[in-house]
Formats: structure tokens, C-alpha cells, sequence
């Protein structure tokens, strides 16, 4: 049995009358016994029944884990006695004291464990941060009524990931966010998805003016929500897509990658939850279903949602629903969400379980397709087929066979939903098709078939969806630069290596088209002393949001992505996109590039080609800008992407380092890999009754020899190396890595980090190899045309 005391300080902004009440408070020993709290049985799996001894679980909900930013000690607090705490806060401080002396027999706040021991790599990664840099704890999943005003400052990279300014955090009523983030990786105590959410504001107590807002015919309360967030006006999309929203139309809305789309369905979202009764039971209720085709995305949606939503009054709850993560949290969060954010697997997942969800989902307001071209194309076809049908059909299983007590009445069961569908990537002659005007069958048409089928089925309610095309004329953003560099495909990892050398301490963005690319690229980057991440959608989820925090959080870090990155990813700063393999469609090409030059900023967009690839490389291009100013017609195909100039006797002098780097990460790699295939292999010759004999059993159960023979030998070569002669590289490349290399210009000197080479991006001194103007001639405004780029 345990039995501690609650002690937790909270600094409040305004003033320190509060803060002290609320010591005052606070400080109080509340004695709690752990068996004293409300404790529920988890139901078990019939196989863990009296399992070795292990009789069963128990669960509480509603308890806060809330760490000493001083101490590190770990505290539990119920959301009861938090209640409670802002009652007494509210109150007058006599009255804070009675109620105090009445808290004190059912007290349930506690001092349970130190963290020192049992520490998650993640935790650790976080005390980490927080030691370098303090920041406000934010409990997930507070309510409106628990968030508490904390005064914070948080360093924040400018956009050019230089320098940083302090910022204060205002008070926020903090939405439900029923996102199951307690199982996100957070920093400081906040998910990486809020600190992807924060406004980058340099003053957060600047109030902004956003009257620009008002033609668009929002209530007080959600133009209080948007200054908040201090968005001064509206941009395209949202100001032609908003008023259509709430006039109650249908939306396909298309417009280019970092305009704004999620505010764009966003904000009618939140109008209209505004606009139900406080207390009523509709605010209960499920309001918006939105879905997206990446986790990370449902995740960065659900705290862009959440951020907008902070601060207003009995605010939504918001659940986000992904694979990776735990199901049950998440059926229990959907209990009380009223908007579901979630991707299509786990959706249907949840969905086709049962536990009343479906009953309450078929009356939602909004249907939201969140890039829609990408979910209903490809692998998600068939969950959203699922998904559109269950929520159309009629209740044949059963009249209202899980329907919740509290559903709304016959009559408004009658609401039709509005579907709203976004992307930056939808063809001109989707509009017409969906209205069935389109004769022509063109290849384009084609192509779209089982999208456009979709569509349908996503019976709209009107006959002609509003189609809105806020950017008609670009779907790349206007502050995006392109280019390619050529380069034999072997020597691809050098030309990569080279282009952070010569654009260094950027956020950096690498595209592969594989996941092994990623898992060989990223340990062949650090090598070099490059801080790479890894993500792709093998990674275990926690991993996954691990990597994009890290990313999102550290200016200069480097991504090394599949495509799982392409969509919607809103992380500030990323300066540059590398595409490694070049994207198979010109959407994905769209949708990588868009990474970058988000907002009003800049950003580059690179592609590594080799020669035979780079008559490719233009088509597809040339084809991106092509669609966007065809307005439905075949345009001219004139775009040229320009090849921009690197020194390649520089990338040669880097050439030793970047083989060796790549022999010790082929040589890792191949160990690992020899591992997983040994354990298989003892595993398969357990079964078989046979000895195991590594060598023979795989000659014997792959057949010939000889197949895929040149990378065979090659890991096999990998693999063969000795740690003395591993050791012997690393001593190598890190005496490679210390020493710089002559630029062969003044003074200046590339090394592994990139110190000096700052000055020689800007053309410093050394026009020969950075061109006339910015490092890899991106500055240069003009696009092709001009003979350049051979
Ligand atoms: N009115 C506004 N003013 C300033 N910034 C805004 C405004 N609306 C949204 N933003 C910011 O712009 C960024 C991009 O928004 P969002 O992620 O919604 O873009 P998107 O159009 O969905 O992009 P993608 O096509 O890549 O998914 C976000 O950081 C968001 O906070």
C-alpha cells in the first residue's frame, strides 16, 4: 500500500496573487491511498485467463501523470481534484480554505514513483530537452475546464533555422483532445503534433487584427478562436471555401500544398459545434469524421484542430484514431469525441467492432476527405469503400441496434451530412466527370477511374459538389525553387552527401521510393556526422512520431523518408527537399516538394537523377506545371527544370568519407540482416528436425545459388568484414571527418559538419562552384528556357 503526499508547483502568468492561492492550495499534503481511487477491472482475453499467476488488470481513468520540470519527480493527479482545485482558484480564499479542509478526506492526488528508474528511451530523449531547454508541461488530454494558465517561454528557430526568439505561451482552454497521445512521444511534456500545431508567432501576446476574417461570416467565438492563433486573414482557399461550408454546400476543395486546407474544413467544423447548445446532447455527439491517409497526418490534423479549438468554451473533444497505437484507449476516447480524426484501417477497425459507434457516426455532420486523390486511390480503396458504405447504409442490421441514449431525435436523425474532400492534387476534369458531363475518356480519365468512382460513392448531397480551385494556375506553392542534379545512379549516396555539404544546417527532407533505402541511408548519414532520421512506415508507430518530433524540433536534423512523409507533413523550416528516387507521379512529385515553401517561406526542391532518368525527370515535371495551367485542356509541356551547377571535383574530395560511410552502414546492415535470416533459418530447420547449419540449409531451402548473386555477393562481402577491420574504418572515416576539404577557393573549407560552408552558399568568394548567386543556383529566379541545365 502506498501512501504520499501531492506537491505541485504552477507558475501563473498573471501575477503571483493566484499563484500563491494556488500554492497555498496545492501545497496542502493530500494523503491518498492508491486502493482509494476508483479502479476498474479490464476485461482479460480468455488465453490470459489465471495466466502463470497474472489474475487481471485494473484501469483509471481521468488521472494526470504530471512530471517536476525541478526535480523529475512523477506525480499522478485526478481530473476530480483538478476540478476541484480550479473551483477553489475561482473562489474567494476563504472559501479555498474550507474547501481545502473538505478535499482533504477524499483527496486523490499522489506522489507515486520516481522516474530515475525504468526510463523510456523517449523519456530519457525528453529529460534531455528538458534540460537544455525549459518548457511548459501540457497534460494531453485535458478538458477545457482542467487547463491551467502557465506562463512558458520556448526558443523557437526562425524560419531560417538560425536564430531564435523567446516566446510566451498565453493561457489556452485547451480542447479535449482525445487523441491517444498518451501513447505519442511527447517533448517537454507536450506531443509532437502540439508543437507541430503552435502557431510560430515571434510575440504570442501581440493581439492581431482579423477583421479580414469577418466577410466570411464567422460567429465572435470562432473569430476569437483564429486570433488566437493570430492568422490575420484568410487565405484562398479558406476564404472560398468557408462560406460555401457553412452555406451547407458539399466541397472539393484544391489548392496548393501549404495554403491552409486543414483551416479550411476546420473552421466550418468548429462554427458549427459553436452553434449546438452548450450542454446539449448533440455537443455529445460525433460532429465531423475526417480522414486521412497517413497516421502522422490524422495526428498533425487532430492538434491543428485542437489548437484552433484551445481556449473556447466547453470546447470539442478531439479523438484520433491510428494503427500503431492502442485500440482500446482509442474506443474509449471515442466515446465522447465529437470530432473523429483517423486513418482508414483503424477507422474500419474500430468501426466494424461494434461498441455503438456506428449508430452515432451515420449522423454525422461533415464526411472530411483529407487528401482525397491519395485515399481513394491506391491501398485505401477498399477500408473507405467500407467505411462510405456502412455509414450509407440503411439500418438493415437492426433498427438502431447500438444506438446511444442519447442520440439525437427522429427528427434531427434526418441531418444530412455534407462531404467535404481536399487536395492539392485533383485533375481538371474530375469536376465534370462527377457531374457526368465528361464524354471524353481520355488517358487522364483513366487514370482517375477508381478515384472518381469514389467520389460518387461518397453521395454528396447535392447533385454538383462545390468545386473550389484556389490556386487554378499552380499546385506547387509559389515559393518553391526546382532543380536536379545528374549524376551516375551509383554515386547517388555521394551526390547526396555532397548536396548537405554544400546546403548545410538546413532542415532537410530526403524522399526514397524503399524502405531499405531509408534503413541504409540513414546510418550511412550519420556516419558522416549528419543528424538523420528515419521514417517509414515498418518503424513502430511510437518510432515513427519519435522521428518527426526530433525533426520537427532540432533545426539543421535530416528526414530520410518513403513517402508515408509526402502528404500534409506541416513542419516549419524544412528548406530543402532532396528527392533520392525520383517520384513515381507527378502528384507524388507535388506532394513531396510541398514539404517545403510552406505559408508565405521558401524552400528548394531537389532531384537526384541519373543520367538515363533525367528525359524522364522533365517530362514528369514539365507535366506538374503543365496540369496546373491546362484548365482542362492539353497544355503545352514547355516547363524546364534546370540542372544546377555542383563542383564536382569537390564531390570528388568527398568521395573517400562517403564510401567508407557507406561500407560500414552496407556492413551493419548486412550483419542484421544475416541475423534475422539465422533466426529463421535455425527456426525452419527446428521444424524440419534437421541440424542447423547455416550455409547448407540456405543453399538447400533457397535452391540454385546464383540468383540475385551480384547483391548477395555483395552483403555477403559486407557481412564478411571483422570488427577489427570495422574498427579499423571508423577510425578512418573519423580522421576523414576531422580533417576539411579543399574547396580549392581562398581560405574555405568543407568538414563534416559543414562549418565555413555557410559563407560559400551564399557565393561568397566562390563562384566557381555555387554559381552566381545562392548555393546550388536556386536563387537564380529564372526556370530553363535559357539553354541552362544541360
Ligand atoms: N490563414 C492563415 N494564415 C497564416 N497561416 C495559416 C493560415 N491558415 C493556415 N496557416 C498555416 O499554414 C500552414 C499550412 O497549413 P496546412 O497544413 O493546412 O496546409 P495544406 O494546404 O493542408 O497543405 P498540404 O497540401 O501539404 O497538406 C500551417 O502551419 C497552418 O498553421
Amino acid at each position: 500500500m502506498v501512501q504520499t503526499s501531492a506537491k505541485r508547483s504552477r507558475p501563473h502568468k498573471n501575477g503571483e496573487m493566484k499563484s500563491r492561492k494556488r500554492q497555498k492550495v496545492e501545497g496542502q499534503s493530500r494523503k491518498v491511498r492508491l486502493d482509494q481511487l476508483q479502479w476498474k477491472p479490464v476485461e482479460m482475453p480468455d488465453r490470459l485467463d489465471d495466466y502463470e499467476g497474472f489474475f487481471g488488470l485494473e484501469e483509471i481513468d481521468d488521472v494526470d501523470v504530471v512530471r517536476d520540470e525541478v526535480t523529475g519527480a512523477v506525480t499522478f493527479e485526478s481530473r476530480k481534484a483538478e476540478e476541484k482545485l480550479k473551483k477553489a482558484e475561482e473562489g474567494n480564499s476563504n472559501k479555498v480554505e474550507e474547501e481545502r479542509e473538505d478535499e482533504e478526506g477524499d483527496a486523490e492526488s499522489w506522489e507515486g514513483f520516481s522516474e530515475d528508474e525504468g526510463q523510456t528511451e523517449a523519456q530519457e530523449e525528453n529529460a534531455q530537452h528538458a534540460a537544455e531547454e525549459p518548457a511548459t508541461v501540457e497534460q494531453p488530454g485535458q478538458t477545457a475546464k482542467e487547463s491551467k494558465k502557465k506562463d512558458k517561454k520556448r526558443k523557437r528557430d526562425d524560419t531560417n533555422g538560425e536564430s531564435n526568439h523567446e516566446t510566451k505561451k498565453t493561457q489556452t482552454n485547451k480542447p479535449q483532445q482525445k487523441d491517444d497521445l498518451s501513447d505519442v512521444p511527447e517533448l517537454n511534456g507536450k506531443s509532437v503534433f502540439d508543437i507541430l500545431a503552435d502557431a510560430p508567432t515571434d510575440d504570442e501576446d501581440v493581439e492581431v487584427d482579423v477583421s479580414a476574417w469577418e466577410p466570411l461570416g464567422l460567429s465572435p467565438d470562432t473569430l476569437e478562436a483564429i486570433a488566437r492563433l493570430k492568422f490575420a486573414q484568410p487565405t484562398t482557399i479558406q476564404s472560398s471555401a468557408i462560406p460555401e461550408i457553412l452555406a451547407g454546400h458539399d466541397v472539393i476543395g484544391k489548392a496548393s500544398t501549404g495554403s491552409g486546407k486543414t483551416l479550411a474544413f476546420g473552421i466550418p467544423v468548429l462554427e458549427t459545434y459553436l452553434g449546438l447548445t452548450q450542454g446539449s446532447p448533440e455537443r455529445k455527439l460525433p460532429l465531423a469524421l475526417i480522414v486521412s491517409p497517413t497516421r502522422e497526418l490524422a495526428h498533425q490534423i487532430s492538434a491543428h484542430l485542437s489548437k484552433l479549438c484551445s481556449g473556447v468554451d466547453e470546447a470539442p473533444s478531439i479523438a484520433t484514431i491510428t494503427g500503431g497505437l492502442s485500440v482500446q484507449k482509442q474506443q474509449r476516447q471515442l466515446e465522447t469525441a465529437n470530432i473523429i480524426v483517423g486513418t482508414p484501417g483503424r477507422l474500419w477497425e474500430v468501426i466494424s467492432s461494434g461498441h455503438g459507434l456506428l449508430a452515432s457516426l451515420k449522423k454525422i455532420r461533415f464526411l472530411i476527405v483529407d487528401e482525397a486523390d491519395r485515399l481513394l486511390s491506391e491501398g485505401h480503396f477498399k477500408e473507405m469503400k467500407e467505411i462510405i458504405n456502412v455509414l450509407d447504409r440503411e439500418d438493415s442490421e437492426g433498427p438502431n441496434e447500438d444506438e446511444p441514449e442519447n442520440a439525437r431525435d427522429t427528427e434531427d436523425s434526418k441531418v444530412e451530412r455534407q462531404t467535404l474532400v481536399f487536395s492539392a492534387t485533383f485533375h481538371k476534369g474530375l469536376q465534370q466527370k462527377l457531374a457526368g458531363k465528361n464524354k471524353k475518356a481520355g488517358e487522364l480519365m483513366n487514370k482517375q477511374e477508381s478515384m472518381e468512382y469514389l467520389l460518387r460513392k461518397l453521395h454528396f448531397r447535392e447533385e454538383k459538389p462545390k468545386f473550389i480551385d484556389a490556386n487554378p494556375t499552380s499546385q506547387l506553392a509559389s515559393g518553391l525553387k526546382e532543380g536536379l542534379i545528374e549524376c551516375v545512379g551509383t554515386e547517388k549516396d555521394l551526390y547526396l552527401y555532397s548536396i548537405l555539404m554544400f546546403h548545410p544546417n538546413r532542415r532537410s527532407l530526403i524522399f526514397t521510393n524503399s524502405i531499405s533505402a531509408v534503413r541504409r541511408l540513414t546510418p550511412f548519414l550519420q556516419n558522416l556526422n549528419l543528424p538523420a532520421l528515419p521514417l517509414h512506415s515498418q518503424m513502430p508507430q511510437k518510432a515513427r512520431l519519435r522521428s518527426v518530433e526530433r525533426f520537427a524540433e532540432r533545426a539543421g536534423s535530416i528526414l530520410v523518408a518513403t513517402d508515408v512523409a509526402a502528404r500534409g507533413l506541416d513542419i516549419p523550416g524544412v528548406e530543402i527537399v532532396i528527392h533520392y528516387h525520383l517520384p513515381r507521379t507527378a502528384d507524388t512529385y507535388v506532394h513531396r516538394s510541398g514539404r517545403t515553401a510552406r505559408g508565405s517561406a521558401s524552400g528548394s526542391s531537389v532531384l537526384i537523377c541519373a543520367p538515363e532518368e533525367v528525359a524522364g525527370v522533365r517530362r514528369l515535371v514539365a507535366k506538374v506545371h503543365a496540369q496546373a495551367s491546362s484548365s482542362g485542356k492539353k497544355a503545352k509541356t514547355t516547363h524546364f527544370i534546370r540542372t544546377l551547377d555542383i563542383d564536382r571535383r569537390i564531390v570528388s574530395r568527398l568521395k573517400p568519407r562517403a564510401s567508407l560511410a557507406k561500407t560500414l552502414a552496407d556492413a551493419v546492415i548486412a550483419k542484421e540482416k544475416k541475423h534475422s535470416e539465422d533466426d529463421f533459418l535455425r527456426q525452419a530447420a527446428e521444424d524440419l528436425g534437421v541440424e542447423y547449419d547455416s550455409d547448407e540449409l540456405e543453399a538447400g531451402m533457397r535452391g540454385k545459388r546464383g540468383r540475385g548473386s551480384g547483391r548477395k555477393k555483395k552483403e555477403k562481402e559486407a557481412r564478411s568484414l571483422s570488427k577489427a577491420e570495422l574498427q579499423a574504418m571508423r577510425a578512418e572515416l573519423k580522421a576523414l571527418l576531422a580533417q576539411r576539404v579543399n574547396t580549392g577557393v581562398s581560405a574555405r573549407y568543407l568538414t563534416s559538419g559543414g562549418v565555413d560552408v555557410q559563407s560559400l552558399l551564399s557565393g561568397v568568394g566562390n563562384t566557381a562552384f555555387l554559381g552566381e548567386v545562392g548555393g546550388l543556383g536556386l536563387d537564380d529566379e529564372e526556370e530553363g528556357g535559357s539553354g541552362e541545365g544541360k
